[in-house]
């Protein structure tokens, strides 16, 4: 994992996915285990020392959903302050390589169509990113 100190506060990089299929994006509830207990997010997690943002979020999706993607484009990074640090959330637009998904972490996916994005818990920040795919979309289209 990658920690960077900046004026005391622990910055962490996170790349995420907004995972294309079909015309829906796939929504990973957390586990109940974890922080933000079912609350919803993008799959995706901390780097570890020498990755780059691309390559950490290849072997996070293998490692949570054992599924390959394709790396389409690249949204704009989101700064979420949790207080003791800040998670700088890296998104980026995927495509599904393989297509069975085996959860390994999650409690479940669901596959949403963009509109229904906003309608379920998600972590905090990741709004933010919701609306930047939306303006991707409008720009794409
Ligand atoms: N993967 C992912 N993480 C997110 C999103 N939004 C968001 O705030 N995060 C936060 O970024 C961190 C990602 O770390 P992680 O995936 O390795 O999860 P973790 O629960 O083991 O981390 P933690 O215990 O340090 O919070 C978590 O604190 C998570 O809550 C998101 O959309 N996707």
């Amino acid at each position: 994992m990658i920690e960077v100190f900046v004026s005391e506060k622990l910055v962490v990089r996170v790349p995420c996915a907004v995972i294309e299929h079909e015309g829906k994006i796939l929504a990973g509830q957390r586990s109940a285990a974890l922080s933000f207990p079912l609350q919803w997010e993008f799959p995706g997690g901390k780097l570890e020392k020498g990755e780059t943002d691309e390559e950490g979020l290849i072997r996070e999706i293998r490692e949570e959903l054992d599924v390959e993607i394709e790396i389409i484009h690249k949204l704009p990074v989101t700064v979420k302050d949790q207080g003791w640090r800040e998670i700088v959330l890296v998104p980026f637009v995927c495509r599904l390589r393989s297509h069975v998904i085996t959860l390994t972490e999650h409690e479940q996916v669901l596959w949403l169509n963009p509109e229904e994005l906003p309608s379920i818990d998600w972590t905090e920040g990741d709004l933010n990113i919701i609306q930047n795919y939306y303006d991707y979309l409008s720009i794409k289209l």
